[in-house]
């Protein structure tokens, strides 16, 4: 049967569908030529008349934005109309004839380093443009370029702002807030996960792209080193050269300050051939990583290719000074997995509030189930030390590193967040538009992790592990999770669907962990390895000794040690 959406819109065929609604295909019965179009289907997390007036103005804002931007640059499709029928919300967009990188890499194999840089020489300007429109596209992955088929150029679709309308909610001040964040694990970085990307975090994805054309290895498939958490993915592309290895590299940096600042910067130092220098290229080789049981993969199948989650606002490196309480994540989780779960296309939202309520703080305690299944980890492998970013360690938790125990669980749920980044700290809405205010181009006023914290009261490797275990015994997830190096949280083999996984297993399995005795194996200013002897206490009553060997990273800029790795 025919489907004409807003009485105008012949539905030809179905694009994708995933948690937000279902994309398609159309053409426009009112255009002579009948053209073609893609109509984005968006649903709000919460399907509520009271915040629908405010998902409404703000889905306005963005698609206004989404406007702007398409008519600025034909790498960007143009917008063609937006509209809302029966509570859902419709973005009309210039259909981009062309192949996804994704589906290139599977027809075609890996690129050449020539059509890389093709490719980051084409699009850095875009995301130059992007970004002095104060906009961060925050989901820049293989499927979200297409290369196009009339000219060969790269266009970037699906900007994560008007998705992450839909995520809107009441803050216990009264203000409509998001409580979601969108990207894509393994593609974004960690202060995107945590709800506040900057500029560079789209340099950080469009690098990962690239290394993802280079070796076509999906960033769950590439090892870390345990000691740096660097992202070993040099082995697979051996000829690229030191050029291209470095300025991925850069882009790819943990930490925004270490990246490129600007898009300019990166173009530039592609163009010029000029290899970084906070980043030196490291020849391929050797050094111990992070082992990975994955099959080898030359054309990833679409099934393992990374999806767009939309998580909650993360704790950011700055509190925000607003209290919530909790909601009902869970059911909204679940719905939207079994929702999401489309072809091959899983979304995963979080939603933090029911419209009268606030959102919440940082406990996800009442959380309602998720399903089931606990992850692949083991419980010696799904540790992680650590307290929020903005929370040193050491506030929390002594620094007698041995002999402790940790706080005893605080009824906790297991919750069914999927989310790599824990419930919202922060309230603040990760806006296309980081700051309302109008200086173009200000990446450092919206990069809470530019100001450096001096080293005070620098917490010891030891009590990282035992605060890991106290947060997590306080049902504390997200927080916990966040803690964790990026490349540890997207270590597929412990946790096959990130955070849900994590939670899947501490929260559905466990009742609480006793850390008997920690100590430190070896430590410098930057690593340490921790061993921890652990009591496990099941949910189901059963008790599990068990050691685990904990790899830390020091993270200067947050006064705290994330864990690389742990086995
Ligand atoms: N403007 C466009 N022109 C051509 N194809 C598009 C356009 N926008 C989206 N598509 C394609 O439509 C399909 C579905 O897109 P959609 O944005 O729903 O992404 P998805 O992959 O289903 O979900 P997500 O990116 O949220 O995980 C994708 O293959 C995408 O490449």
């Amino acid at each position: 049967m025919e489907t004409l959406l807003d009485n105008r819109y012949r539905v030809i065929r179905t694009l994708g569908s995933g948690g937000f609604g279902e994309t398609f295909l159309a053409e426009d019965s009112q255009m002579p030529s009948h053209r073609r179009c893609v109509v984005k289907q968006l649903r709000p997390i919460q399907n509520n008349p009271q915040i629908y007036q405010l998902v409404q103005e703000r889905f306005q804002r963005e698609a206004a934005i989404l406007e702007d931007l398409g008519s600025h640059t034909d790498q960007i499709p143009t917008l063609y109309a937006y509209f809302q029928a029966n509570t859902q919300f419709y973005v009309v967009q210039e259909w981009v004839e062309g192949d996804t990188l994704t589906a290139k890499v599977q027809q075609q194999g890996v690129f050449s380093e020539s059509a890389v840089k093709e490719i980051l020489v084409n699009l850095l300007p875009v995301l130059e443009y992007v970004h002095s429109k104060r906009i961060i596209h925050r989901d820049i992955k293989p499927d979200n370029i297409i290369l196009r088929r009339r000219d060969g150029k790269p266009v970037l679709i699906d900007f994560g702002a008007v998705r992450e309308s839909m995520g809107t909610v009441v803050n216990s001040q009264g203000n409509a807030t998001s409580s979601i964040v969108i990207g894509t694990p393994g593609y974004m970085p960690s202060e995107q996960a945590a709800g506040r990307p900057v500029y560079s975090s789209d340099l950080y994805s469009l690098a990962m792209t690239a290394i993802y054309l280079l070796t076509g290895k999906q960033p769950q498939e590439i090892e870390t080193d345990p000691h740096t958490g660097d992202i070993v993915w040099h082995r697979y592309a051996l000829s690229v050269s030191p050029t291209l290895a470095g300025v991925i590299d850069r882009a790819i940096a943990y930490h925004p300050r270490e990246r490129f600042a600007t898009a300019r910067e990166m173009l530039q130092a592609l163009q010029l051939g000029v290899v970084p220098a906070t980043v030196p290229y490291q020849q391929p080789q050797s050094s111990p990583t992070v082992p990975y049981q994955q099959p080898p993969v030359t054309t990833p199948a679409n099934a393992t290719l990374p999806h767009t989650v939309a998580i909650s606002p993360g704790t950011a490196p700055t509190p925000q000074p607003v209290s919530h309480n909790n909601s009902n994540k869970g059911v909204l989780l679940g719905s939207l997995i079994a929702g999401g779960v489309i072809g091959a296309s899983v979304v995963i939202g979080f939603a933090l509030t029911r419209p009268n309520q606030q959102v919440t703080q940082t406990t996800p305690s009442e959380n309602t189930v998720s399903s089931n299944t606990s992850p692949s980890a083991e419980p010696s492998l799904s540790p992680s030390a650590t307290t929020t970013p903005d929370t040193p360690i050491n506030q929390d938790v002594s620094q007698n590193p041995t002999r402790r125990t940790s706080t005893p669980p605080i009824s906790v749920q297991p919750s069914a967040t999927p989310v790599e980044s824990p419930p919202a700290t922060n309230t603040e809405p990760v806006t296309s538009v980081p700051q309302e205010t109008t200086t173009p181009e200000t990446p450092t006023a919206t990069q809470p992790e530019e100001t450096s914290q001096p080293e005070v009261n620098r917490p010891s490797p030891e009590a990282a592990v035992e605060n890991y275990y106290a947060t997590i015994n306080r049902g504390e997830y997200s927080t916990a999770w966040n803690l964790l190096s990026p490349s540890f949280q997207n270590n597929r083999r412990l946790h096959p669907k990130g955070y849900l996984s994590y939670v899947d297993w501490w929260g559905g399995q466990v009742e609480s962990v006793e850390v008997e005795q920690v100590t430190t194996q070896d430590a410098n200013a930057d690593t340490a390895t921790v061993n921890a002897k652990l009591q496990y206490l099941m949910k189901n009553g059963k008790q599990a000794p068990s050691t685990v060997r904990f790899s830390l990273l020091w993270d200067g800029e947050n006064n705290r040690w994330v864990v690389s790795n742990a086995n």
